[in-house]
């Protein structure tokens, strides 16, 4: 059945023209055919009906966008209509009313919130800046598995040592500390971040938004909200303090990148107090699990690959960074990226697209394109040598962390969190597979939640060979 939906304006009196639909069932809609891997679901349905499909989840229509063409037109022909962020009502309260970035609605607040985060928080000089950190967190993770090399038990959860690397790196660099023994701290972070990645059905289905009253997932997202709140406050009156007391100490971390900007009168929309917790929330949800996660996909499958593991190139940088893009590739972290919404009524590729039109772009199914890429299956750095594929967002095949004006701005910030521990554990250590498993059958199993993870955490038996 075609939807007679109609645009306001020009188009008035005539149907729209929607882009093809799969059939649905009444109430859920296309729920059901998402599945547990909805990037490899949407990528099936794709190739049915096409580029570009409108599904219907619950009541909410959403574009779905699968080919190199359409993700041009939507995030840089068209990147002004379709830079809005739909309503996701859990992010809004844990965001203190979505007044952070990657969640936010595209207006005033956000412009200058970006630009006051990409030119203060995430620059190369500021990111430069940060090295000490990153080189001490790459040395004490070393430290750390070597310790458990000398243990009676010489197998290692690689999963969790990655983890703890990046989050005592944007635990300094956001906030000047490490979460270290402070438990309390930690399990607030992992509930928020577990709350974001939840599926919530009155996203899609409001007059259902009762079920989290009994499912208890309401008072969770309130309970935490509040305690996440007395926290960040308490790290910006530490900071206050410590600024206090020592006056332009040079380390600076990004509670007091931001201290500095609040209340600064040049900035055309006030910048305060409260904007600096969801801030500093993003880097979290943003900065933290998208970078492990890449680290602990290259990982496996350079297990997966003695031969590649032996090329001896791969202690070379130009062949690290073709094994981070080749997994990034594989199993870009965020594979649907973050919801957009249309702002305006439009035509994309000759279909009639409806303002507040929800979009998913599924850069998974682009990037594992038949018509892009050759033995799309095989993990295959050298696939990137001699080419000029970057993952700046200037090519559509290939753009793992968006593009245009809700393009990644932690870029910069996430290639030497990649690159220096993925040289560091391969220089240190010769790794073996556990328990007699075989390089051919180390686990790949996907699990997605807010972003695409390993399933089963990766074990390795790790030999120091590099001290
Ligand atoms: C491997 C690492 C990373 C990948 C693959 C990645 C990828 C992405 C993607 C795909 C988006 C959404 C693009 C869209 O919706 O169009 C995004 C947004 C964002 N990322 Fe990253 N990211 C990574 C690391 C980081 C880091 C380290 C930070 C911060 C330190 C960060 C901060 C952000 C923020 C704040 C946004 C929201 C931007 C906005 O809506 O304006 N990301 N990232």
């Amino acid at each position: 059945m075609q939807i007679q939906l109609r645009f306001p304006g020009v188009l008035t009196n005539s149907p729209l023209n929607l882009p093809p639909s799969p059939s649905k069932l009444p109430i859920i809609g296309n729920l059901h055919q998402l599945g547990t891997l909805p990037h490899r679901s949407l990528q099936s349905l794709a190739r049915k009906h096409g580029p570009l499909m409108l599904l219907y989840l619950g009541q909410t229509p959403v574009l779905i966008v699968s080919s190199a063409d359409a993700a041009k037109e939507v995030i840089k022909t068209q990147d002004f209509n379709f830079c809005n962020r739909p309503r996701i009502s859990f992010a809004e309260r844990l965001f203190c009313s979505n007044k952070d970035l990657a969640f936010s609605s595209y207006d005033e607040r956000w412009k200058e919130i970006r630009k006051i985060s990409v030119l203060h928080v995430f620059s190369g000089h500021r990111v430069e800046s940060f090295r000490t950190i990153r080189e001490e967190e790459a040395n004490f993770m070393i430290g750390k598995i070597y310790e458990c090399c000398s243990s009676a038990s010489s197998t290692v959860n690689l999963s969790d040592i990655i983890f703890s690397f990046t989050n005592n790196v944007v635990c300094r660099v956001a906030m000047g500390m490490k979460f270290g023994d402070n438990e309390g701290a930690k399990k607030l972070i992992t509930e928020f971040m577990n709350l974001i990645g939840v599926f919530n059905v009155a996203d899609f289905i409001p007059w259902l938004s009762m079920v989290n009253n009994f499912n208890g997932l309401s008072s969770r997202v309130e309970k935490n909200a509040k305690e996440l709140d007395c926290f960040l406050e308490s790290v910006i009156e530490d900071h206050i303090d410590r600024k206090k007391k020592t006056k332009n100490s040079g380390d600076e971390d990004f509670v007091d990148v931001l201290l500095g900007m609040a209340n600064d009168k040049s900035n055309r929309v006030y910048f305060a107090r409260d904007n600096i917790k969801p801030v500093i929330l993003d880097m979290f949800i943003a900065g933290t699990d998208t970078t492990a996660t890449t680290l602990i996909w290259a990982m496996t499958e350079l297990m997966k690959h003695p031969e590649i593991m032996k090329e001896d190139d791969l202690g070379q940088m130009h062949y690290l960074k073709m094994v981070i893009k080749e997994t990034l590739r594989l199993h870009s972290p965020a594979p649907l990226f973050i919801p957009h919404e249309s702002i305006q009524d439009t035509k994309l590729l000759g279909y009639d697209i409806p303002a507040k039109t929800r979009v998913f772009i599924n850069q998974w199914a682009i990037a594992n394109d038949p018509m892009l890429w050759d033995e799309l299956e095989e993990f295959r750095p050298k696939r990137f040598l001699n080419t000029s594929i970057d993952y700046q967002g200037k090519d559509f095949k290939f753009f793992p962390f968006g593009a245009g004006r809700r393009g990644c701005p932690g870029i910069l910030f996430a290639t030497p969190n990649m690159e220096l521990p993925l040289a560091n554990l391969l220089y240190h250590f010769n790794c073996s597979l556990p328990n007699g498993v075989i390089s051919k059958d180390v686990d790949v199993a996907e699990e997605l939640g807010l972003l695409l993870r390993k399933k089963s955490p990766l074990l390795l038996v790790p030999t120091p060979c590099g001290f």
